[in-house]
C-alpha cells in the first residue's frame, strides 16, 4: 500500500504540531505523500520553519469562541472562508485518508472527510477528549490514543493506545555532558529546563522569577535553560543578569533535543506532547498545568503523572515561589529520588509510536481498497 494522500491536520499548536510532523515524515518515507493542515497561528510558522521537506497549507479558522463573545462574527466569517479554501483542498489534493491530531483545525478536513466518504482517524492526545474527538470520533475509523486512561465513550474496537510521536530531532540524543558542553553549560552544575508548551507560559515565568531572588545562595551550583515564550522575554532575561545566574533564555527555540539532553529537572505545563518527551529523556519534573486549558485537561494528564510518582504537581494558584524552591531543592538534592522519578518517566515512554500509527493509517487504507 503506497503512493496515498494522506490530509493531516495538526496545526493550531505545538503539542498537535510535533507529531503530525513526526507522522508525516514516517509516511513519506513509506512511499505516501502527506499533507500537513496548519492554522495561520505564528507558532505554526516556527514550528514547520526548518521542514522544507513536508508540504502543507494553512486554513484561515480560529478557534471557537463561545456563543456569547465579541469574536463570534469574525470566527463565522473565518470559518466561511476556511471552508471555501478546504474545500479547494480537497479537490485539488484528492485525500485518500485524513489523519487529524485533533484542535480546531481538524473540524473542517473530518468534515468535508466525513461528507466524501473517506477514512478517518483521530489522534486524541490528552488524558480527556477534546471536543473536536467528541464530535468525530463516531465517524472515525479508528481514535488513537496518546494516554491510555483517556475515557472516551466508542465500542472498544475502534480505540487503540498509540502514545505520542516524537519527532525525529528528539530522537538524536547526545550524553548529559556533550549537550552541556555544546551550549556553554558547565556539566558539573545542575541545570533546570523551564518552559510553559510551544507558546510560552505566564504563569510559570512570573512564579520562576519570583523565585529567583530566594535561590541566589545556590547560585554557584545551578544553571538554568527558559525559554520563555514572545511576551516576557525581555523582562526573564533582565531578572536572571541582574541576579547573576548562569541562564540560556530564549523566546523559542528548535534546541530542544540539546535542553532536553542537558537537563537535570523539568519546570514546565503538562501538555500532552511535552509530557511525551520528559519521558523520552526520563527526567524528573515539576508540572504545572495551564488553569485554562479545555475540561482541566493538563491537570488531568499531570495527575497520571503525580499518580505514578514521576512529577510533582502544582496548581498554579496555589504554588508559592518558597514551594517550588523547597519542592526543586528536594529532587535536585537527593539524587536517588531524581534518578526514581526519571525512571519512572521513562517507563511510561511508548517508543513505537509513530510506526504504529502509520501501521494503522497503512491498515485502514488496504481496507479501503479490499472494498472496491
Ligand atoms: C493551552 C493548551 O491547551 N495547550 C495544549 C497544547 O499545548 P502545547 O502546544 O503547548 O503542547 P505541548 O506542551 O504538549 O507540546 C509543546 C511542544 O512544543 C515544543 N517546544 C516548546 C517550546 C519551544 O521553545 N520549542 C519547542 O519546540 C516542545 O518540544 C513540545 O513538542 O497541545 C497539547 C497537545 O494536545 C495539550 O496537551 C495542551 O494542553
Amino acid at each position: 500500500m503506497k503512493g496515498c494522500n494522506i490530509l493531516i491536520p495538526c496545526g493550531g499548536t505545538g503539542g498537535h504540531l510535533f507529531p503530525g510532523i513526526a507522522v508525516a515524515e514516517k509516511l513519506m518515507e513509506r512511499g505516501h505523500k502527506p499533507l500537513l493542515v496548519l492554522s495561520e497561528k505564528q507558532v505554526d510558522r516556527e514550528a514547520i520553519k526548518n521542514k522544507n521537506n513536508l508540504d502543507w497549507r494553512s486554513l484561515p479558522v480560529v478557534g471557537w469562541p463561545g456563543f456569547f463573545s465579541k469574536d463570534i462574527f469574525s470566527f463565522s466569517l473565518k470559518l466561511f472562508q476556511g471552508y471555501k479554501t478546504c474545500r479547494c483542498l480537497f479537490l485539488n489534493f484528492k485525500p485518500d485518508l485524513v489523519l487529524a491530531f485533533g484542535g480546531f483545525i481538524s473540524a473542517l478536513p473530518l468534515f468535508l472527510g466525513l461528507k466524501k466518504k473517506i477514512p478517518l482517524i483521530l489522534h486524541e492526545a490528552n488524558a480527556t477528549a477534546g471536543l473536536v474527538t467528541k464530535l468525530f470520533s463516531r465517524f472515525a475509523q479508528y481514535v488513537l490514543l496518546g494516554m491510555k486512561e483517556c475515557e472516551i465513550d466508542i465500542s472498544p474496537g475502534k480505540k487503540i493506545f498509540t502514545g505520542i510521536p516524537l519527532r525525529r530531532e528528539l530522537t538524536i540524543r547526545k550524553s548529559r555532558e556533550e549537550a552541556c558542553r555544546s551550549i556553554g553549560f558547565d556539566p558539573l552544575l545542575k541545570t533546570i529546563f523551564i518552559f510553559g508548551g510551544s507558546q510560552g507560559a505566564q504563569g510559570i515565568n512570573r512564579l520562576v522569577v519570583e523565585t529567583l531572588p530566594y535561590m541566589v545562595k545556590r547560585k554557584d551550583q545551578l544553571q538554568f535553560i527558559h525559554l520563555t515564550g514572545p511576551k516576557d522575554y525581555d523582562e526573564c532575561l533582565r531578572i536572571y543578569n541582574d541576579l547573576g545566574y548562569k541562564a540560556l533564555v530564549e523566546s523559542f527555540s528548535h534546541r530542544m533535543a540539546v535542553y532536553y539532553s542537558s537537563a537535570d529537572l523539568v519546570i514546565s505545563r503538562a501538555g500532552a506532547t511535552t509530557l511525551t518527551e520528559i519521558c523520552a529523556y526520563g527526567l524528573p519534573s515539576i508540572l504545572i498545568p495551564y488553569p485554562y486549558a479545555a475540561n482541566d485537561h493538563q491537570v488531568k494528564n499531570a495527575q497520571i503523572f503525580q499518580k505514578a510518582k514521576a512529577a510533582f504537581l502544582f496548581e498554579e494558584s496555589k504554588v508559592s515561589p518558597e514551594l517550588l524552591l523547597d519542592t526543586l531543592s528536594q529532587i535536585l538534592d537527593d539524587s536517588q529520588l531524581a534518578k526514581k522519578m526519571g525512571t519512572i518517566a521513562q517507563q511510561m515512554f511508548k517508543a513505537d509510536s509513530t510506526d504504529k500509527i502509520v501501521e494503522i493509517v497503512e491498515r485502514c487504507l488496504s481496507q479501503r481498497t479490499k472494498s472496491f
